[in-house]
């Protein structure tokens, strides 16, 4: 009797220490917080709510932030995923990056490779002239349907066109299939195992307009790789353009 109870109290006190040792790392370490909130954490809430972090962001939009006002929007995406939770848009800091460069080329034709929920195609067409357009690519279809409606729901439907599927798939079609004949703006922020082909993918459409030897040096100084290496800004000096 005696024994089994100290077996027992045994147990408790190893589940408590362990409990305190995951919080300590979960609050020390980046990769373990990483891995609580982004996977653990995130997976329970899915379970108990039967709907994605995605579908909740989206919601979250409809009911508190002003329809056809992309910077209502934005700030509405901004707060829920700092009050609530992490998502992978690329956020208010670095977001006033991409509005400083968006405004700085003022492109005719943007490509965003990376569509995810829209925050960044929202904050990208927010800026557009009038006559100008994104594209934006996902091959997720529950991340593009939930893209369609906030582009929608920001009131910027007019100039953003989602293209839907791989973008090793989407690029090699730009031209003839979505007449695309010059790109002054690309912004690439899909997996990282896709930045060199796709940028190599590009390179090669637009190779017989550009002079021999040049086109290493134009996209070398067209990009800017962000402090955390994980999104890339590509923006020529001048455009890519894709031979007929
Ligand atoms: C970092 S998120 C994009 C965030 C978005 N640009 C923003 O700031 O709001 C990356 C997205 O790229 C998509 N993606 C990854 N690889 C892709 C590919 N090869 N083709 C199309 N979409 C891709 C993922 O499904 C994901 O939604």
């Amino acid at each position: 009797m005696l024994e089994s109870s100290s077996v027992l109290l045994f147990i408790v006190f190893a589940l408590l220490f362990i409990s305190l040792l995951c919080v300590v790392l979960i609050r020390k370490n980046g990769t373990a917080a990483l891995i609580w909130h982004e996977i653990i954490k995130e997976k329970i809430t899915n379970f108990i709510m039967n709907q994605s972090k995605e579908r909740r962001i989206l919601n979250f939009v409809l009911q508190n932030a002003v329809r056809g006002d992309p910077c209502s929007v934005m700030e509405t995406i901004d707060k829920y995923c700092s009050e609530k939770e992490w998502a992978m848009n690329v956020g208010d800091v670095k977001g006033v990056i991409l509005d400083k460069t968006v405004e700085e080329i003022n492109p005719k034709v943007a490509l965003e490779l990376g569509t995810y929920c829209g925050y960044s195609a929202v904050r990208i067409a927010r800026l557009l002239k009038a006559g100008a357009r994104l594209l934006t690519v996902e091959f997720n279809p529950e991340f593009a349907a939930i893209a369609k409606q906030m582009i929608e729901f920001a009131g910027v439907q007019d100039k953003v066109k989602l293209l839907e599927g791989p973008s090793e798939v989407i690029i090699p079609q730009l031209k003839k299939k979505y007449e695309v004949d010059t790109l002054d703006f690309v912004f690439v922020d899909h997996w990282k195992d896709r930045y060199a082909p796709d940028t190599i993918l590009l390179q090669v459409l637009c190779r017989s307009l550009l002079p021999a030897g040049q086109i290493s040096n134009q996209l070398t100084h067209g990009i800017t790789t962000w402090k955390s290496g994980r999104d890339t800004l590509l923006s020529p000096s001048s455009a890519f353009n894709f031979p007929s």
